[in-house]
C-alpha cells in the first residue's frame, strides 16, 4: 500500500475512543464519538459534493475542485472502513484480486437469478 494511505489509516485508528482519541482536539475522534450515522452522513455529503464538483469542472471550473472533493471522499471512506474494523489495504487487495478481470465478463459469469 502507498505509505500515504498507511500513515493516514494509522492516524485515524489512533483517534478511536479505545485508543484515547479526544473529540475536543480531533475531527476524526469527534466523528468516531458520534458513531455510525454521523460517519455515513459525511460519506453521503462528500459523494454528492464529488458529483457536483465533476459537473462544475465539466462546465469550466478548475479541475483541482474535483481533486479536493475526491480527497474528502477518500478520507471519510477510510474513517468508515476503520469504524467497521477494515483497512485501505483490504480494499487495495480486493482491487488487486479483480485486476485483469473485465467487468463485462465478470458480470456475464454471475449466476443467473
Ligand atoms: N485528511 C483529512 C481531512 N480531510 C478533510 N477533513 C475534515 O473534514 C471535515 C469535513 O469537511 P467539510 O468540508 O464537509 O466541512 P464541514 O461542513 O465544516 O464539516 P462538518 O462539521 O459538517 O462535518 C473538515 O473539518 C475537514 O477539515 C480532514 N480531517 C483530517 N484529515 C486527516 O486526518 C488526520 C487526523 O485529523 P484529526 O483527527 O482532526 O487530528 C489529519 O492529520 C489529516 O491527515
Amino acid at each position: 500500500m502507498s505509505t500515504q494511505l498507511e500513515r493516514l489509516a494509522a492516524v485515524i485508528e489512533s483517534r478511536k475512543p479505545a485508543n484515547g482519541g479526544d473529540p475536543a482536539a480531533s475531527y476524526v475522534a469527534k466523528l468516531f464519538a458520534k458513531g455510525d450515522d454521523a460517519i455515513l452522513k459525511k460519506i453521503g455529503e462528500e459523494a454528492v459534493e464529488t458529483v457536483m464538483a465533476a459537473k462544475d469542472v465539466r462546465a469550466g471550473a478548475d479541475p483541482s475542485k474535483l481533486l479536493y472533493e475526491t480527497a474528502d471522499l477518500w478520507f471519510h471512506s477510510i474513517v468508515l472502513l476503520a469504524q467497521f474494523g477494515l483497512t485501505p489495504q483490504q480494499v487495495l487487495d480486493e482491487l488487486a484480486r479483480r485486476e485483469g478481470i473485465s467487468g463485462i465478463e465478470e458480470k456475464a459469469a454471475r449466476p443467473q437469478d
